[in-house]
């Protein structure tokens, strides 16, 4: 099978559930991405990444372009030989990381020049240079290369942002080339203002992507304003192709852009947070590092089947996070992995039955604030 597509198999209000098909595997959505920025998931085997749920991950195109570069990996097989991942892989366009971690970056209508934060040697990446990228890496969804103004911007900045962003999709889309099996998806921008994502959202249908990413969120502006953005930005972008909210996000987060028509998402914090301690269950949030869990020799969470909660208790995921062993970030980041697929799963069993208030209004009553 060569191609890919795009199945939508139930709805529930605005919620979605259906599956991308591609060469390389089925992913299941609304279908949430753990991060492999360095061609890793960190403190995970991608056996582990596997067996918690994930039919896709994402890489970083600007890590990978600096370290080993995307020539290097081509050159040994490609991303997923690499990283012994053979399901798909989604990877972004580098617009996002350059602006948030290079130095000395130069924007221009031609792409952004910049300094590598490891070496401090120059590079430069355009649409045509991310296209070149993500096809040296052998990614099998491609994102458009953009740009993703820092908030608060005034609405002038965000319109001429936007409208480069536009320009620019249509560069990677004609850099792109015709590549069956593989997908690129476009980034719909505008900030806060609907008039300017309605505006986003008709270039990029004009152009005519595989998938539509709602970008420019979770950038600081908080839950409540993207969740105003959420109630049009994804009833603006085309209904029979995949949508993908960058960046989300906590787990009532996921729930609420799900619910809002979202399908697919990706985020550092499962895995990120999981280094540090901070573990995410069904009943709300543990902090393992903190001393009331010394000596309760109860799982992290009593219903989950995952490795830490089924053969550790709180008392030994404390002791080895005090103790600073490589063990507490595999524990807790596969613990943390796992739970975000489970809720994965619940949306979308819950959608396919026609359930999702009712999983939506368990989700929250369940949730203790604070730490449980
Ligand atoms: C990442 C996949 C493909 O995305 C791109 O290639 N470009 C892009 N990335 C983003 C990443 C974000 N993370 C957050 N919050 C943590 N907000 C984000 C917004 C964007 C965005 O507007 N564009």
């Amino acid at each position: 099978m060569t191609k890919t597509s795009f199945t939508l198999q139930a709805t529930d209000g605005l919620a979605r559930t259906g599956r991308i098909d591609t060469p390389r595997g089925t992913i299941r959505t609304p279908a949430f991405m753990p991060v492999g920025t360095a061609a890793t998931v960190k403190a995970m085997m991608p056996e582990s990444v596997a067996a918690t749920g994930a039919d896709i991950l994402l890489g970083n195109t600007y890590h990978l372009m600096l370290r080993p570069t995307a020539e290097r990996i081509d050159r040994l097989g490609g991303l997923h030989r690499f990283m012994n991942w053979d399901k798909p892989i989604l990877t972004d366009s580098g617009g996002f990381q350059v602006m948030s971690l290079a130095d000395l970056r130069k924007l221009t209508e031609k792409g952004v020049t910049f300094k590598s934060h490891i070496d401090g040697s120059k590079h430069e990446l355009t649409p045509e240079r991310s296209m070149d990228i993500q096809r040296l890496l052998g990614s099998d969804i491609v994102m458009c290369f953009d740009e993703c103004p820092a908030l608060p911007a005034d609405r002038d900045r965000i319109a001429e942002s936007m409208r480069l962003s536009m320009r620019w999709a249509q560069r990677s889309r004609d850099a792109f080339g015709d590549r069956p099996g593989y997908m690129l998806f476009g980034i719909q921008q505008g900030g806060l203002e609907e008039d300017l994502r309605a505006e986003s959202a008709e270039a990029l249908r004009a152009i005519g992507f595989d998938g539509y990413a709602v970008g420019g969120l979770a950038v600081g502006e908080g839950q409540e304003a993207m969740f105003g953005c959420l109630e049009y930005a994804p009833g603006q972008l085309p209904e029979d192709k995949p949508r993908y909210l960058m960046g989300v996000g906590k787990p009532d987060d996921i729930v609420g852009a799900v619910k809002r028509g979202i399908d697919m998402m990706d985020c550092v914090l499962p895995s990120r947070s999981g280094r540090t301690g901070q573990a995410w269950t069904r009943r709300g949030q543990v902090n393992i590092k903190n001393a009331r869990h010394q000596d309760d020799p109860r799982p992290l969470d009593e219903d989950c089947t995952c490795p830490a909660c089924r053969n550790y208790s709180r008392a030994y995921l404390h002791h080895v996070f005090r103790a600073q062993e490589m063990i507490s970030g595999m524990l807790l980041t596969w613990h943390n992995l796992h739970y975000y697929q489970e809720l994965m799963q619940g949306m979308r069993e819950a959608i396919a039955a026609g359930q999702f208030a009712a999983f939506e209004a368990d989700f929250h009553a369940l949730r203790a604030e604070g730490d449980i």
